[in-house]
């Protein structure tokens, strides 16, 4: 009996340190797993991440950053390890507890980043963000007689303009803020007036026959692209793309001005996998890589050293990198803070009535 419950007792502590190792073994991650833009990352650059690392790339797709936050305070951060965000809603996300600190020690390639995208107002200590790519937004059109040079937001805000369909773009931050800027105000105001009357002049748009909806950037280039619209908001890489197909399509940053925003690189706040998430971002800091991506998918870069691989072809494409002029119409989105509440009631409004 003793014998028999020595190999028993033998057999269960090798059981269970079998399971251990069969637990520790399964939760090895084996994957990255990055939330991003759809039609942000060139799909050549997934294989060879997983060639370089071992590990599984899996892109996961949104259009908008209200899309995105819901969505991961809906399902949880657990799924996500990288979540590429925009600017404007960084503070948002500590706030909720969705990303978290990076080690930077861990992205040695964080020496590629230009200067002027380091201690950037939303995340001024450079303790949550690496840049992904920057850029603008602004109207992609179909009509060779309109200067891009000297195109009003009348040209579809105002009926009487508009030559054709169009559509505008489904991010309610975005959309606001460039009918502030239509109205003449400023991009980034709180007033509850000013973007009341943002509101409305929306609402005027939605009543012109030719207005189709809300789009996002990938939508309205197609439809674009497809000939359904005659023009649509866009951000600037959508817009190349599109020209690239289509050479007679136009793209403008409205005279009344635009905004710059920059996408970055977070760590979600309960990534399972934050070796892979910084490997992620070291691979795209690259300087070979950081230029492979943005001629891919038509955006500035903030790496300096992907600068050196990219031509003047790209460099000096005034729809890819705005011309001093344009700049100077420009402003950063800033977190609107306790103002937020106006503006998802203001863009309640806008898609309801
Ligand atoms: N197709 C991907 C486009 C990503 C552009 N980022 C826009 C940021 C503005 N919120």
């Amino acid at each position: 009996m003793k014998k028999f419950l020595l190999a028993l007792s033998i057999l269960t502590v090798a059981t269970l340190f079998g399971c251990k190792e069969a637990k520790n073994e399964a939760a090895k991650p084996t994957k990255v797993t990055v939330m991003i833009y759809s039609e942000y990352i060139d799909p050549d650059m997934i294989t060879d991440f997983e060639k370089q690392t071992g590990y599984k790339l899996q892109i996961e797709l949104y259009e908008a950053q209200e899309e995105m936050i819901s969505k991961l305070q809906t399902v949880g951060t657990a799924q996500y390890d990288v979540i590429i965000a925009s600017d404007v809603v960084i503070q948002q996300m500590i706030h909720l507890g969705l990303i978290g600190k990076i080690d930077m020690e861990k992205i040695p390639n964080k020496t590629n980043i230009a200067d002027q995208f380091k201690n950037p107002s939303y995340d001024p200590t450079n303790e949550y963000t690496v840049p992904y790519l920057w850029g603008t937004t602004g109207i992609l059109y179909r009509d060779s007689t309109i200067d891009p040079m000297n195109v009003s937001y009348s040209m579809l805000f105002d009926a009487k303009n508009t030559k054709g369909n169009f559509s505008l773009l489904e991010e309610s931050r975005s959309m606001l803020s460039m009918a502030l800027q239509a109205k003449g105000f400023n991009a980034n105001s709180t007033s509850k007036d000013e973007i009341n009357q943002a509101v409305e002049y929306i609402l005027q748009a939605k009543k012109d026959p030719h207005f189709l909806g809300f789009d996002g950037s990938v939508g309205g280039k197609d439809k674009v692209l497809s000939k359904m619209d005659w023009a649509a908001i866009v951000f600037n890489g959508e817009a190349m793309a599109a020209i690239d197909e289509d050479s007679t399509l136009q793209f403008a940053i409205p005279t009344e001005g635009s905004f710059m925003w920059v996408d970055a690189m977070t760590l979600s706040s309960k990534a399972p996998n934050p070796d892979g998430a910084y490997k992620f971002m070291n691979y795209i800091l690259d300087g070979k890589i950081g230029a492979q991506l943005a001629k891919y998918i038509n955006y500035a870069t903030p790496n300096t050293k992907a600068l050196e691989f990219l031509d003047k072809d790209f460099t000096e494409n005034r729809v890819i990198n705005p011309t001093a002029e344009e700049i100077k119409r420009m402003v950063f989105l800033q977190d609107p803070g306790d103002a937020a509440r106006l503006f998802d009631e203001a863009w309640t409004i806008v898609k309801t009535r």
